[in-house]
């Protein structure tokens, strides 16, 4: 019978896991959550603990009819009648391995590259562990993290097998949807995932699994968020808006800014009145540079778990090969990633570059005009004249349904700006009217927004919708209060008005005080 791979426990007995409590209660409560396989992995017990806690976790397995592997030790597997087996590359041969065990035994075998995969599948391994995912502390000593990309390339290499494939490495309820619909390829797609902390280490391991099981399980295809939308989806989020822009504040986060040079000095202006740190340096690490456009930076910069924007709007010859160095960096360790595509119907390269890095990475907010998100939509792209939108062919209706399927489609949120934002994660749509003329008369008022909207997304990860509707609302808000000064007469004397606005903002949300925002946001839910 084949083996139902798609909540594959893996156990760790460590402290800062286990926590201290009973492995085969943990177990037994992820069984309920609806995990489907097991593996005991303990890397430290004797042999002979090694059997006395295999022997009990077999008898609670056994009572979910769920097959329990062992890691690495074909020895302890036979000792309890185990169903079979995981090994790396490092252990036992697969031959030999295969040669101990019974006959129907599970044999797994560990793989991070095309190579390893077809020789396991020449062997006859019934699975592979592919990985690792993304970079995990549970497991700091692995070969390479491959990511979905990676993933993917081994999935399309290997599409004639029908070996089983689960993905394994820092997979947790905000990526793990992500990591199925990313990694699969046209014939290949992954059997199910691997999972350690995030179930063993969870208070509730149950829910967690359950969580993990409706994720893997939707029927949604699209459904990469785990909101469900409510009744009254606009007036539920507002309430919480004042909640999220509080937390961006005291959360300090770090934006990599891969940015056009027009904009870079408004936007760091933009950054640093709503941040109390300096947007310009790191300064937990001495003094690197964070709006950087050399893409190798990327991984030491992505190590500070901030969130990367990518902004086209002065492209060169080197850009895109930077910026995908650093879209992978940044997918590789699974931070949030922003990409602007300025100017994206433009030329034909730029046409390019948008089909070059939507193909390569993970955007998890897409932010752009109307022609710009037409183009990263692919159909009936209009010709941008410059970085400006062009005329609008469609009304409020078809925006609002182009932001959804291009959320839809790529499993992330899509920000279509105008005099109404449309915001949208597939799922939900939110209409936002705030804002003012006068942001349309500064250069950089647009692209600061992805600046501003990794920030939140940074602060706020557990609904993206939420984080950037939350960062919108604040930058809008703060603009129409700069617009209303007695002293503005135009854009000119708008921008400092405005910075001054954002930091009013910032310094009243890190006091507590949320008045800024009652009666203020003009938000409604735009139904399809
Ligand atoms: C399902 C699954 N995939 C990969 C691994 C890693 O196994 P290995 O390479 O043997 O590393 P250790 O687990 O021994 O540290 C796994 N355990 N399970
Ligand atoms: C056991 C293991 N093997 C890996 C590999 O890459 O082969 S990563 C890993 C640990 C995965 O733990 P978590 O789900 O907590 O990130």
């Amino acid at each position: 019978m084949p083996v139902d791979l798609s909540l594959y426990l893996v156990t760790d007995s460590t402290p800062a896991i286990l926590k201290g409590r009973d492995l085969c209660t943990v177990v037994e409560e992820a069984l309920k959550g609806g995990v489907t396989i097991v593996q005991y992995r303990d890397k430290k017990s004797d042999t002979g603990d090694l059997i006395d806690t295999a022997k009990r976790l077999h008898e609670v397995t056994k009572r979910y009819g769920v097959p329990l592997l062992i890691n690495d030790r074909v020895d302890v597997a036979l000792a309890i009648g185990a169903e079979g087996v995981h090994l790396g590359q490092d252990d036992m041969r697969f031959d030999i391995a295969k040669k101990l065990l019974p006959k129907d035994a599970i044999i797994g075998i560990s793989t991070s590259t095309l190579d390893e995969a077809q020789k396991a599948i020449a062997d006859g391994a019934d699975y592979l562990g592919i990985g690792t995912m993304f970079a995990t502390p549970t497991k700091t000593n692995t070969k390479s993290v491959i990511g979905t990309a990676g993933t993917q390339a081994i999935l399309s290499a290997i599409s004639d097998s029908s070996v089983g494939t689960v993905a394994i490495g820092g997979i947790n309820h905000s990526n793990v949807q992500r990591v199925l619909y990313q990694s699969q390829s046209p014939k290949k797609a992954l059997d199910g995932v691997a999972i350690v902390s995030a179930i063993v280490a969870a208070d509730e391991p149950k829910a967690s699994a359950e969580q993990f099981a409706k994720l893997i399980n939707s029927p949604a295809p699209f459904a990469l968020t785990t909101q469900a939308p409510r009744a009254n989806e606009a007036e539920a989020l507002l309430h919480e808006v004042p909640q999220i822009v509080r937390k961006m504040v005291e959360v300090h986060p770090l934006v990599h800014n891969m940015i056009n040079f027009v904009v870079a000095n408004f936007v760091a202006n933009v950054a640093l009145s709503i941040l109390m740190v300096l947007l310009l340096t790191i300064n937990r690490s001495g003094a690197s540079p964070i709006m950087s456009p050399y893409g190798d930076e990327a991984t030491d910069l992505c190590k500070f778990d901030g969130a990367l924007l990518i902004n086209m709007g002065t492209l060169t010859s080197e850009s895109v090969s930077n910026y995908q160095k650093a879209v992978k960096a940044y997918n590789t360790r699974g931070n949030p990633v922003i990409y602007d595509p300025v100017g994206a119907a433009a030329t034909e390269i730029r046409r390019n570059a948008v089909y070059q890095l939507m193909t390569g990475g993970y955007f998890d907010l897409i932010k752009g005009n109307e022609g710009e998100i037409r183009q990263v939509w692919g159909s009936s792209p209009v010709q941008q004249r410059g970085v400006d939108s062009g005329p609008s062919t469609l009304d409020g209706q078809q925006k609002a349904k182009l932001a959804r399927d291009l959320a839809r489609r790529g499993r992330n949120v899509v920000l279509m700006t105008g005099a109404t934002d449309y915001l949208s994660d597939g799922e939900r749509v939110i209409a936002v009217e705030n804002g003012h003329p006068y942001l349309g008369q500064v250069t950089g008022t647009g692209c600061a927004i992805g600046s501003i909207s990794g920030c939140f997304l940074t602060a706020h990860r557990s609904d993206r919708l939420l984080a950037v509707l939350s960062g919108i609302l604040m930058y809008e808000i703060a603009a129409e209060n700069a617009a209303s000064k007695e002293y503005v007469r135009g854009p000119g004397s708008f921008v400092p008005a405005f910075l001054d606005e954002l930091y009013a903002i910032r310094t009243a949300a890190g006091k507590g005080d949320d008045s800024w925002f009652v009666g203020r946001a003009k938000v409604h839910e735009v139904k399809l």
